[in-house]
Parts: C-alpha cells; sequence; structure tokens
C-alpha cells in the first residue's frame, strides 16, 4: 500500500497546455476517480503517474520514491484499460501469469500467485480456458486479475468498464469495489460517469482544461461545488444569477433568495446553485426560498419524474420528485418550487 503524490505537474503538446500546474495526493489505500469531459486530461495525467508519459514539468511519487524519471516497467504498477485485450492465443492462467513472468516467477510460485488471483476475482477453475471461451463481463475479470497478480503498489485504471452493457457494467462496479477494499490498493481510476465515479470513490477530483478544479469526497463535491463548472458537471443544477444585498441575493424579478454559504459583499454579482432535487413542491415555508415556475416539459421516468420549468423571468429550471403516489402534473401548470438556504451554493461563476 502507497500513496501517490503530484507535484507541480504540467504537459503541454506543442503550444497546447494539456494539463496546468496539478498538484495532487492519492493517500494510500484510498480510491480516486479522475472525472471530466473529453479532453480535461484525465488520460494524460494518469499516463504520467503510470509512467508512460514524461511531464514537462512537476514530480511524482510513489511512496517516499519520486519516480519523474524512472520508465512504466520499474514503478510496480497495476493497470487495466477499455481495451483490455486478452493475449487470445494464451489460456487464462498463461494470461494471468505474464506480468509474473516478466518478473522472474515462473512455475509452482506462479502458478499459486495466478490461482490466488482468479480467486480474488472470482474466477477460479477458469485457467485452462482461453479468452474466446469466455463472456465480456469474465474477460474483463481476467484483466484485473492480470493487473493485480503483480502485488503492484498502485492501481491504475483508465475507464475499464465502458465497453460493457450497463448491467455488466454495475456487476464490474461491485466487484472492483470489493478487490480494491480488500487488497487495500491506492486506485486511480479515470471514468467519465459521474455515478461510477461517485459511487465508487473514497475521494473525486473534477478536472477542467488541465486543472483539478475541485477534490474531496464524492458527498462534499456533490453537496457544495465550488464552481458552476463542478455543479454542472456532477449532477444537474439550476443556477440563480443576482445581486447580493443585505446578506441574501436579488435576483433580477425582485425575489430574495438566502444561501447557508458565505456571500460577498453587497452589490456582487454572485452565481447560486441548487440540485433540482432538492427543490420540492410543497407549502411554503417561511424559512425557505421560494419561486414560482410553469412547467413547460415533463419527463417521466418511472421511479423518478423530471420537470423542467420557466419562471415568468424566462428563467429555466429543473426539479426532480419522487414519484411516490403516481401524480404527474401536466406542461402548463403554475407550480410554487421551495427549497432551503442549506441546499443554496454561491458557486464561482
Ligand atoms: N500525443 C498527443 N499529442 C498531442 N495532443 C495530445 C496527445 N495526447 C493527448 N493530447 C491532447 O491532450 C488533451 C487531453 O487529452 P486526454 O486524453 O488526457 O483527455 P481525457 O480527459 O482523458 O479525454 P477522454 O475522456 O476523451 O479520454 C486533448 O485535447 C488531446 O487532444
Amino acid at each position: 500500500m502507497t500513496n501517490v503524490n503530484v507535484n507541480s505537474v504540467a504537459k503541454t503538446y506543442g503550444t497546447t497546455p494539456v494539463l496546468a500546474d496539478i498538484t495532487t495526493e492519492f493517500p494510500e489505500g484510498s480510491f480516486t476517480s479522475l472525472l471530466g469531459p473529453s479532453g480535461s486530461g484525465k488520460t494524460t495525467l494518469l499516463r504520467i503517474i503510470a509512467g508512460f508519459i514524461k511531464p514537462d514539468l512537476g514530480v511524482v511519487t510513489i511512496g517516499s520514491r519520486d519516480v519523474t524519471n524512472i520508465p512504466v516497467w520499474g514503478r510496480n504498477i497495476g493497470m487495466m484499460f477499455q481495451s483490455y485485450a486478452l493475449f487470445p492465443h494464451m489460456t487464462i492462467t498463461q494470461n494471468v501469469a505474464f506480468g509474473l513472468e516478466r518478473r522472474g516467477i515462473k512455475g509452482a510460485a506462479a502458478r499459486k500467485e495466478v490461482d490466488r488471483a482468479l480467486e480474488m476475482v472470482r474466477l477460479p477453475g477458469f485457467g485452462n480456458r482461453m479468452p474466446k471461451q469466455l463472456s465480456g463481463g469474465q474477460q474483463q475479470r481476467v484483466a484485473l486479475a492480470r493487473a493485480i497478480v503483480i502485488k503492484p503498489s498502485v492501481l491504475l485504471l483508465d475507464e475499464p468498464l465502458s465497453a460493457l452493457d450497463r448491467r455488466l457494467r454495475q456487476e464490474m462496479q461491485v466487484e472492483l469495489l470489493r478487490i480494491q477494499r480488500e487488497s487495500g490498493l491506492t486506485t486511480i481510476f479515470v471514468t467519465h460517469d459521474q455515478e461510477e465515479a461517485l459511487t465508487l470513490s473514497d475521494k473525486v477530483a473534477i478536472l477542467d482544461k488541465g486543472r483539478i478544479v475541485q477534490i474531496g469526497a464524492p458527498e462534499t463535491v456533490y453537496e457544495k461545488p465550488l464552481t458552476r463548472f463542478a455543479a454542472e458537471f456532477l449532477g444537474d443544477s439550476n443556477f440563480l444569477v443576482g445581486t447580493v444585498e443585505n446578506g441574501a441575493v436579488r435576483l433580477s424579478d425582485g425575489t430574495t433568495v438566502r444561501s447557508a454559504s458565505p456571500l460577498p459583499a453587497n452589490g456582487m454579482k454572485v452565481t447560486l446553485a441548487v440540485r433540482p432535487e432538492k427543490m420540492s413542491i410543497s407549502a411554503r415555508n417561511a424559512e425557505g426560498n421560494s419561486l414560482t415556475a410553469l412547467i413547460t416539459t415533463v419527463i417521466y421516468a418511472g421511479p423518478v419524474l423530471s420537470y423542467l420549468l420557466e419562471t415568468k423571468d424566462g428563467l429555466p429550471l429543473k426539479l426532480f420528485v419522487q414519484n411516490r403516489d403516481g401524480t404527474v402534473l401536466k406542461e402548463g401548470d403554475s407550480v410554487t418550487l421551495n427549497w432551503s438556504p442549506e441546499h443554496t451554493v454561491c458557486v464561482v461563476d
């Protein structure tokens, strides 16, 4: 078990900066997801930690060891990518043993480690099969066994589950988490699937244009986004823009909205973010915030109903409600939305 540190790491391709001054710690035994849109630099950061790419600036340490100038094979890293490509002409045992052989571990010692790894991914007894005799999910497990059999210090995963269908993917998420917890491996996981990042991780790092804009526990990043980008990228959000007036925010239609976040000085323009499930259609609470809006679209998704709304000033809003009693409101209905200042977060625009 080892912690990974990235210090002032920067990378530019030609004139395009891809990573700008990244400093962050991946604590020993933690599971961190790197989450961000396409091109935000997730893979580049992972490949720098793996040693496939050398940063222009900065230092990478694994444990107490500076590995910035150490090649991939000298870093003792377990890796798994989207294209997990097992060797088709080799048995499962041979596939898993591949990394061990390159480390000089052969024969009975190797077989013992392979059996242990196959047991860990719940494929005991599959060693003599060929990859084509396994389902996609089973092949993925073999790839995971191959990554962990070498007893790496760190496990690096780049969208390993994105080729799987939804059901298999959820199954593998549970397996991955179990294996990570059992092995205690410091794990860094690249994904652009927010739900996956929230469910699996101890920490989520949100990347935007080569910077980590926020890193923290899933519930912190979700409940208290720091920027509009983070609030929008991780989950859905309503944004209310207004001016600070006597400790509250006055919107353009004159409504006053209170926030539990610290607000800047009077007269400053601010953006407030409110999650759509934090709003409700209920009797007005004197302590709370409220806005009246017209329903423009109803999206029926079984357990959850989504409503798109618009205030008379043209402000678009979203509302998610649990479908408790089967009541579905209609387009054109006018409703009053209520929500708490606790769920009204001041974000950097
Ligand atoms: N070898 C390269 N040469 C030039 N530009 C590159 C190279 N590799 C990556 N880039 C650019 O760097 C940026 C970041 O790429 P990276 O693959 O790290 O993003 P990502 O967040 O992992 O995206 P995705 O989710 O699409 O995989 C992109 O704009 C990409 O085009």
